[in-house]
């Protein structure tokens, strides 16, 4: 739908948002509240967690959330030190790429699920600038379960931007914004519950 602007003007609000080196789309109601939940239940159902690791001076380290790595060809992928072999789509992660590919304006071949059990689990300041995804990578994310701050910081001027990923939200990084900025999911205090984000993306 259409929004008026502050200069009175319409703008479409899956127009991308331009930040400065980069940009980003976000649809807080992508998916319907009983669709998500749906899509919430499934994936802690069926999807197969795992709690990987990473060597860290020495000493083996787990990632502070559960993982699984989806997608449709045998090309491993390598994140944050470790290695995965994508697992073959299924029905509800195969919905969700086909819904969300025209908005992407790109098309998906794997997704990397996490999963953060409560406010203890999290996601420490990267970028998802992997070389397998080539320049400018397009990345979709959406996002099921409870509300966590995204937030995003500039590498050079430390410029923050902080989002509430929403049950149902979907947000799309694109441009620049992953040679520029750094992001992460910290964790909270407040007692929340599950959260399960997917982060579709293409290999090159
Ligand atoms: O959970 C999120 O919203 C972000 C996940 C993320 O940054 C990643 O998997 O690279
Ligand atoms: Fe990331």
């Amino acid at each position: 739908m259409d929004q008026l602007n502050l200069f009175g003007l319409f703008s479409n609000p899956n127009e991308p948002v331009q930040i400065n080196g980069g940009s980003y789309i976000y649809i807080p109601d992508f998916f319907p509240h009983s669709k998500a939940s749906q899509y919430l239940k499934a994936f802690i159902e069926t999807i197969e967690w795992n709690q990987e690791g990473m060597m860290m001076y020495g000493k083996y380290v787990k990632f502070p959330r559960l993982t699984a790595w989806y997608g449709d060809n045998d090309k491993p992928y390598s994140f944050s030190g470790i290695t995965l072999q994508p697992k073959p789509w299924n029905t509800e992660l195969l919905e969700i790429k086909k819904l969300i590919e025209p908005l992407s304006g790109t098309t998906f071949n794997s997704v990397l699920l996490n999963r953060y059990r409560d406010g203890s689990d999290s996601i420490s300041w990267h970028t998802d600038a992997e070389k397998e995804l080539g320049r400018n990578p397009i990345i979709a994310s959406v996002n099921f379960g409870a509300e966590r701050v995204f937030q995003l910081k500039h590498m050079k001027t430390q410029e923050r931007i902080d989002i509430l990923l929403k049950h149902g939200s979907l947000l799309i990084m694109m441009g620049e914004l992953q040679h520029n900025w750094l992001h992460q999911v910290p964790k909270t205090q407040k007692i929340i519950g599950e959260r399960v984000n997917l982060t579709f993306r293409t290999i090159k």
